[in-house]
């Protein structure tokens, strides 16, 4: 798990690194800009373009002067280097890089307080103006510039961290920041990089290390946790001879209405992919025919519009809750017949959390452990609006421990909130999944997963994974436009093998 630090705790990383490895504070910025500087010509290898890189006087400005020295050595000959001289304060590291780069000749100008910009005619921007000690939103002769260099629309490529953006607290909608094709970060991925609102400023980013120290890294105390396939490689299970199905658990998915037969369809087969040792799905009876011909594999329990079903309660591992199952009394009657009734940990997603919204004093009714997984709007019907992706992160973390249970609020990088106050984000999926029923599949795969036992916890983390990883390999490769819940459900099985490889 890579604990994700705020800029001010990657401060203090830095300084620990410096003191114990031991290194000098100039040989770790140049560590970093050779980090840099090597994915940078992997991907940029037209060395006859031309490259503006910008300075400001701290240390990412320090690393830009190091980064056009080090460009200038592999062959790229149109370099020149724009310093703002905005402050009268310049760091060290600068001031010792400034006077490395001026003996490579590398033409250098300097933009000086209210002056107007340079006119800019380089193809690629390299920016190396601020990093992560931004401690106020731009204003004034940055705010000028940055302006200015986004309204001329070149490829921008930003050093750990574009201009203006903050990497943790509110991203405010009218910040001024220095839009990036490209961020290539140090160390590790910055929390607001993982947010929807850091789409329109980052492009893509790209993580480099740097060598920080690992032990001192992994001592910090955040809530913010990055998941890598090494995590999730601990978590999962192998499959065990003289194994049956008893062993694998007993899953109810409770979904379903006429014109939503699908969704049911989709969470119970994903549920039984991913390796529910039984399903049952608890479904109107309009849609028996569906389930029979689609999923020989699944038992039916119907449901009548007017009465409860008979469910078996002692016979269940758990039960998937909510997709297409629609809304109304018998729905509400249904939910809390079952809150009622069964005492294990459910998943709950779609109308199961709709009726929720409607009926707020459930909410309080929901059994510990339990996993919620909401999708944004959904979120804020539960927990009311918000108006940025930092305030639902810090609500997730009080309402997942208030009411001691797990939330999962879909995203491109869904989170998982805990109810010991920590926030898991996920590294895998892509936009090929952003398709209608993909959702239903993942409540189908978290399900399958407690009723084989996996912890709460672990069912969130795992699950996720497993879903936007068989999303990644089917879209991936092949540059997929789309990928359709169904084609994801067969591959699940497939990631799965390989995670326990
Ligand atoms: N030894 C280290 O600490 C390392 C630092 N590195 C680089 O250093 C960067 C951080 O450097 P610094 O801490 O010097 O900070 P920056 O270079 O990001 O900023 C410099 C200074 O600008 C001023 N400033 C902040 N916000 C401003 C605003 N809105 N308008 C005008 N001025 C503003 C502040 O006084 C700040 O200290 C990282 O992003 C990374 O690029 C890397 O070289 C790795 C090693
Ligand atoms: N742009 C995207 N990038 C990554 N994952 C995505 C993207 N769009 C959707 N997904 C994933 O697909 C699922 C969509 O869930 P949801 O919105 O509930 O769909 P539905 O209600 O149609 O089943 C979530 O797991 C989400 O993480
Ligand atoms: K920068």
């Amino acid at each position: 798990m890579l604990p994700l630090l705020t800029s001010k705790q990657i401060h203090e990383a830095d300084a620990y690194t410096i003191t114990h490895e031991p290194i000098s504070s100039i040989d770790l910025m140049e560590r970093a800009s050779k980090a840099f500087v090597g994915w940078f010509i992997n991907h940029f290898q037209d060395k006859q373009q031309s490259i503006a890189v910008y300075c400001g006087t701290g240390n990412n400005g320090g690393d830009g002067l190091a980064i056009a020295r080090l460009l200038h050595e592999h062959g790229y000959k149109k370099l020149q280097i724009k310093i703002t001289r905005f402050s009268e304060k310049a760091s060290n590291d600068f001031n010792t890089n400034l006077k490395r780069v001026v003996k490579t000749n590398v033409p250098i100008a300097e933009i000086q307080p209210g002056q107007e910009p340079l006119k800019e005619s380089a193809d690629i921007i390299i920016d190396a103006m601020l990093g992560s000690g931004l401690n106020k939103p731009l204003e004034g002769d940055y705010k000028y510039l940055v302006d200015y260099l986004n309204s001329i629309d070149k490829t921008v490529v930003a050093v750990d961290i574009p201009t203006g953006f903050f990497t943790d607290g509110e991203i405010t909608k009218d910040a001024t920041v220095l839009k990036a094709d490209l961020a290539i970060t140090f160390q590790q991925p910055k929390v607001n990089f993982l947010l929807p609102e850091s789409g329109q400023y980052i492009g893509c980013c790209e993580v480099v290390k740097i060598g920080l120290d690992e032990t001192f890294l992994n001592s910090i105390d955040t809530p913010y946790f990055y998941v890598e396939e090494k995590d999730i490689r601990r978590i999962i299970k192998p499959r065990k001879r003289f194994s049956n199905k008893g062993t694998y658990g007993h899953a109810l998915i409770v979904a379903g209405k006429e014109k939503t037969m699908g969704a049911a369809l989709l969470c119970a087969s994903a549920c039984a992919h991913t390796g529910a040792g039984l399903t049952t799905a608890c479904i109107p009876q309009s849609g028996l025919i569906a389930l029979n011909t689609s999923m020989p594999e699944i038992m039916a329990l119907l449901r009548n519009a007017d009465e409860l079903p008979d469910i078996e309660w002692d016979k269940f591992s758990t039960m998937g809750i909510g997709p297409g199952l629609g809304k109304g009394n018998s729905i509400l009657k249904l939910l809390t017949a079952i809150f009622e009734n069964f005492d294990k940990p459910v998943i709950i997603d779609a109308d199961a959390l709709n009726v929720i919204s409607d009926n707020h004093q459930l909410v309080s009714k929901i059994t510990k452990g339990s996993i919620l997984t909401p999708h944004m709007k959904e979120f804020d019907r539960l927990f009311g609006e918000h108006t940025s992706w930092w305030q639902r992160l810090q609500t997730a973390k009080l309402k997942a421990k208030e009411l001691g249970i797990y939330i999962i609020l879909k995203n491109d990088y869904t989170i998982v909130a805990t109810p010991d106050e920590k926030l898991y984000f996920n590294s895998t999926s892509n936009a090929a999944m952003a398709s209608g029923g993909m959702g239903d599949v993942l409540t189908g795969v978290i399900t399958s997963l407690l009723a084989q036992k996996y912890s709460p916890l672990d069912a969130c983390l795992l699950g996720v994974y497993i879903h936007g990883k068989a999303g990644d390999e089917l879209a991936l490769p092949s540059r997929l436009h789309v990928v359709l819940p169904s084609r994801l459900i067969s591959q699940i099985p497939v990631t799965m093998a390989k995670l326990k490889a």
